[in-house]
């Protein structure tokens, strides 16, 4: 199959504020504005960003748990929009999703075996030897032992209820896993563990992984692309070494200087950004981020800044440090660089509360 497994284009996703009977406008909140990527398969692309800039809205409308408002999902190359009954069955194989909060994604009820046993029965009915034979290699596929079928979720730790839900994920041998927030429930040495675990099965299976997380240092470790996002849009999109090694858009590069480090130097240079996140409900005009950003420039207040391809393939939307038309992006983004006018890191960070490296 040549082109990418997932091909986002211009994805919008508006909720409506209330009803509107009596309004001829209804409010709504701008979830995610215009997002367009791509994952190739056996990729791992890793969404980041601040609490409600609207990573899980992503997942969502990825799964087609929520329709979206404009822009289309293609599964190797057909639009999931227009997927009739059996097609949409065939799809959702393909497509499988771990959840963040372990304890609460998975049914008290059933044991261990019957979670991960569900989705396949939801397809085919199996015998019961049927059953435990699969669950018993799934749970060997997420390093569990077969045991461990009998056991309910309360009976379980964090880790081994996170892998149950990845083992659940593996049933139907999907080529694309959605994981939101699927280890941040979880202590970091356990972390550590599923991450391995993901990698392993990864590169076994050539699962191909959308990753959301507010966590720099669990983004750095599992990705190979990262899109950062703001305010619902994609700001910046890199090669992960090219981005913590050089971020461009002024947010990324708050957001990496924002992120603990055991490196006291680099912690002593961040200084808070003025301001809040502005609300998804009325953002500021041209780039959302200008009303924080020290670079801003007139223009910045008023044109909606476009995704500019860079030298190394990455793609940011600055006015500032990526203008539209301006040759000089094309040069390498490494090194001294006459779009890097002022030491961002010396000027600007975030409030570090939801990030961590
Ligand atoms: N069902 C919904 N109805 C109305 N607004 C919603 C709904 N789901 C999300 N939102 C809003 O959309 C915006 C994006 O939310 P989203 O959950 O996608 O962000 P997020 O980046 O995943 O945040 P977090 O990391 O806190 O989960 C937020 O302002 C949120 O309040």
């Amino acid at each position: 199959m040549s082109g990418p497994l997932l091909k986002v284009e211009n994805l919008t996703k508006h909720y409506p504020l209330g009803s509107g009977i009596f309004k001829k406008t209804i409010p709504v909140i701008r979830a995610v504005e215009d997002v367009s990527f791509s994952v190739e398969a056996g990729e791992t692309l890793c969404i980041v960003g601040e609490s409600g800039c609207g990573k899980s809205t992503v997942a969502r409308l990825l799964m087609r748990l929520v329709e979206p408002t404009g822009g289309r999902v293609l599964i190797d190359g057909t639009d999931i929009a227009g997927l009739k009954k059996d097609a949409l069955h065939a799809w959702r194989r393909r497509m499988q999703m771990v959840f963040q909060d372990p304890y609460s994604s998975l049914n008290p009820r059933l044991t261990a075996g019957q979670i991960i046993t569900e989705p396949v029965e939801n397809f085919e009915r199996l015998g019961r030897r049927q059953r435990q034979a699969l669950a018993a290699d799934l749970l060997r596929n997420v390093g569990m032992s077969p045991e461990m079928m009998h056991r309910l979720p309360s009976e379980l730790s964090g880790g081994q209820r996170q892998r149950v839900g990845i083992a659940r994920a593996l049933a139907l041998r999907p080529s694309l896993i959605i994981a939101d927030e699927a280890v941040s429930a979880l202590d970091v040495s356990v972390q550590a563990q599923i991450l391995n675990l993901l990698l392993d099965l990864q590169q076994q299976m050539g699962i191909s992984f959308v990753f959301i997380s507010h966590d720099l240092g669990v983004v750095e470790y599992i990705g190979r692309r990262v899109a950062v996002m703001y305010l619902g849009r994609i700001v910046e999109l890199a090669q992960c070494e090219a981005l913590f090694a050089k971020p461009v858009h002024p947010y990324t590069e708050a957001l990496i200087a924002a992120a603990p480090v055991p490196d006291p130097t680099r912690a002593r240079l961040a200084t808070p950004v003025e301001g809040e996140v502005p609300s998804p409900i009325n953002p500021p005009t041209g780039c959302a981020f200008h009303p924080r950003c020290p670079l801003a420039v007139e223009r910045c207040r008023i044109d909606v800044p476009p995704l500019v391809p860079m030298a190394d393939g990455r793609v940011v939307a600055c006015h500032v440090r990526a203008p539209a038309g301006d040759a000089r992006h094309l040069a390498p983004v490494t090194g001294d660089h006459p779009l890097y006018p002022v030491a961002m890191s010396d000027t600007l960070s975030i409030r570090a509360s939801r990030v961590h490296r």
